[in-house]
């Protein structure tokens, strides 16, 4: 039978050996939420102010929030229960769906304090592959993953007018995926990891979390992201940095634990398809700028990404000219 955290984390008095993360990885003194980081209202006519905000927060930050988004509070707050509910389940239920250490397939030596839930979301072939229960389950997060694309293809149009693009990404060009990061109470904080240092290997992330634990490093400091309510947390990824010729930079982030309560952060990830090029656009490429990276395809970036465990710097040094 799979074994996942949270079905036992209750009963565990201390964090189990292959949980303690490496000492140079793990937490340290606790960050100071970041007050700085921009909150953008996207309701509003005024599209050119907007597109200024976003543009700004993304190279000042590479992460900012956004309210009056467009989503619904209710399919937010009935999503974030439905996963709940979900994680609560027993194992013979979850297993269904849920792959055990997911993230341990990526790295490392230890494990990471999560259980993690990838939903595929295509939503012409995939549906299927999803889990029948909880009840609702599948009639919440359908629409969840509509409203979701439509937002992050929104804020992407409005990052790519900032930087004058003549062409954009099509909806057909951008994948999705959704992953579901559920960290239980960890009776251990601070030998414990809920996600190690990171960034996301794809254009634009969208978080949504309830509790504290996420944070970015910010000038080579850690600050915690506070948890605004029916807010999003938009994130740049690495094909982002990289399309747009390093203008945006991708945030360096992780995610700690905490003793008090769980936490449930839904990520969705814009991506590319697999067979485009992915390349500094030709728009901000000139003999004053010229392209910082090679060209590739996007399945060859994610070959390359996994083989150097994730690791960022390993990663760039690969696709720098
Ligand atoms: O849970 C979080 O706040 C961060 C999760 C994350 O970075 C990821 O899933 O890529
Ligand atoms: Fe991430």
């Amino acid at each position: 039978m799979a074994n996942f955290i949270s079905n036992w984390s209750s009963k565990a008095e201390s964090l189990p050996e292959d949980y303690v993360v490496p000492t140079k990885l793990r937490p340290g003194t606790p960050a100071p939420i970041f007050k700085d980081i921009p909150v953008i209202d996207l309701g509003g006519d005024d599209r050119v102010g907007i597109v200024q905000k976003v543009l700004k927060a993304a190279r000042d930050f590479g992460m900012f929030q956004v309210i009056n988004h467009g989503i619904s509070e209710s399919l937010m707050f009935d999503t974030v229960r439905v996963f709940k509910e979900f994680f609560g389940m027993p194992v013979e239920e979850k297993e269904k769906v849920l792959l055990e250490d997911y993230w341990r397939l990526l790295f490392s030596d230890f494990k990471y304090w999560k259980d993690t839930l990838h939903i595929p979301c295509d939503l012409r072939s995939q549906t299927q592959t999803w889990s029948e229960k909880p009840q609702k389950y599948r009639e919440i997060i359908e629409p969840y993953i509509i409203e979701v694309r439509k937002l992050g293809m929104r804020i992407l149009d409005l990052i790519y007018d900032g930087l004058n693009f003549s062409k954009k990404d099509s909806n057909d060009e951008t994948t999705q995926a959704l992953l579901i990061n559920h960290y239980p109470v960890c009776p251990d904080p601070s030998l414990a990891l809920g996600a190690c240092h990171h960034c996301d290997p794809h254009i634009l992330t969208l978080l949504q979390q309830d509790v504290y634990g996420l944070q970015l490093l910010k000038d080579g400091e850690w600050f915690g992201i506070e948890p605004i309510p029916n807010a999003f947390v938009i994130n740049t990824g690495i094909l982002l940095e990289i399309i747009s010729n390093g203008i945006l930079k991708s945030a360096m982030h992780r995610a700690i634990t905490n003793s008090t309560s769980s936490r449930t952060s839904i990520v969705t990830f814009i991506g590319s398809n697999p067979e485009r090029t992915i390349e500094p656009s030709s728009s901000l490429v000139s003999p004053q700028t010229p392209p910082l990276f090679k060209s590739f395809k996007c399945k060859d970036f994610h070959e390359i990404f996994f083989s150097k465990t994730v690791d960022y710097e390993a990663t760039m040094e690969h696709f720098k000219l």
